[in-house]
């Protein structure tokens, strides 16, 4: 007979524990500057943290951000400061399977730092999915896609040269959808841009753009009717102001798509409850996580808005565990720009990412399937300085 009080199997009874939290910042070139109406960068910095467990399982996690302070609150030196000095104590000692019980812990001792609390869970979702032989999609709810369309972003600064680049992407059947960054510019050379852009490629390619909130509401107007005249399908954040968007969706005939308005779920039910957007692209450093940016994308599909998987130029780890979030999604119309790792002139996995014909490959394994290549992580960290906090 069953003893009804059985004592918990010596796995549930002794679950493993967090016992030391790494964070390195790694320093990358990338293959051009990439020129946003925000910054300009000529390199990539992603911030990389390792949850080591009792059970000898250690997890990855990212965090990156697009130059610097300049897009949101969080740098990478911000994210490895606070990741080191106020999340990892209160992780250590914790259950590392149960890992929204200690995303919500975390949540109690530290406010906001959305883009860190992305890296933490990332590390600790890799741990639990290679404990239990399981994809990070898996954990999520499980994948409805084992690949993802991928769009490229053109930002050169230069029309002819990212004309040719365009060109090779096609050639290469490595991407057909582009997006232009705008906005640093006077808008009607601006609108120029995109219209040879546009011209030069035709129909063998959408073409999108992404102002980056530098326009005003006024400026707003005058570009998307320009750019719907010009062949552009999607206007991704042009103004600041979550109200003025609502003040500009469905009067062009382009779609009109929030980003920087998008802070989680909260932002996501205030813009959809003003129809302020037709899509909304989902970034989950953006979102505060993974479970975050499910939650954005079901507030999404609830109130009839299209989705994008968004990128914060993260490198091959932020990139995987966005891929592996977007593979659940029950819409994503808008496809995704999870090209981050693409940009870098270096590979810091053991085995690099299947680009091809026009998506990627939502890798299968346990975790989050991909390994680093240590020897190339230890090139690239800043400083060499490697902060373990140790139980
Ligand atoms: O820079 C890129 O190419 C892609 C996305 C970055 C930020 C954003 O969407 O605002
Ligand atoms: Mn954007």
């Amino acid at each position: 007979m069953n003893q009804p009080y059985a004592p918990l199997s010596p796995s549930l009874a002794a679950a493993p524990v967090v016992t030391r939290v790494e964070t390195v910042i790694l320093d990358l070139p990338t293959i051009r500057p990439h020129k946003l109406s925000v910054a300009t960068m000529n390199g990539q910095v992603l911030m990389i943290v390792r949850v080591h467990c009792s059970d000898g399982i250690a997890g990855i996690g990212e965090c990156t951000t697009i130059g610097g302070l300049a897009y949101g609150g969080e740098s990478p030196e911000s994210m490895k400061t606070n990741i080191d000095a106020w999340f990892a104590p209160v992780m250590l000692g914790q259950d590392a399977t149960r890992v929204q019980a200690l995303m919500a812990r975390i949540g109690r001792m530290v406010k906001e730092n959305r883009f860190a609390k992305s890296a933490v869970e990332c590390a600790l979702l890799d741990a639990q999915g290679k404990r239990v032989g399981l994809p990070v999609s898996e954990l999520l709810g499980g994948r409805r896609r084992d690949r993802l369309p991928v769009a490229w972003t053109l930002a050169s600064g230069d029309t002819a040269r990212d004309i040719a680049e365009a060109e090779r992407m096609l050639d290469g059947r490595r991407h057909r959808v582009f997006k232009l960054k705008i906005g640093a510019r006077a808008i009607r050379d601006d609108i120029a841009h995109v219209a040879r852009i546009k011209a030069a490629l035709g129909d063998r390619a959408a073409v999108r753009v992404d102002v980056n909130m530098a326009w005003s509401e006024g400026e707003a107007a005058f570009g998307m009717a320009a750019l719907a005249d010009a062949g552009c399908d999607l206007v991704e954040q042009p103004v600041a102001s979550a109200a003025a968007l609502a003040r500009l969706v469905r009067r062009f005939p382009v779609a009109l798509m929030a980003d920087e308005s998008l802070t989680g779920p909260e932002s996501a039910f205030d813009l959809a409850r003003a129809a302020g957007a037709d899509v909304f692209a989902v970034k989950l450093e953006q979102s505060g996580g993974a479970f975050n940016a499910l939650r954005v994308a079901a507030i999404a599909d609830a109130a009839g808005i299209g989705l994008y998987g968004g990128t914060m130029l993260e490198g091959a780890v932020g990139t995987v565990i966005s891929a592996h979030a977007f593979a659940t999604f029950a819409n994503l119309q808008w496809g995704t720009e999870l090209f981050g790792p693409l940009l870098l002139t270096e590979e810091i996995l053991t085995e690099p990412l299947d680009y091809s014909d026009f998506e990627l490959t939502v890798p299968g394994g346990p975790g989050l399937g991909i390994t680093l290549d240590e020897d190339r992580v230890a090139f690239f960290a800043r400083d060499g300085i490697r902060k373990t906090i140790k139980v």
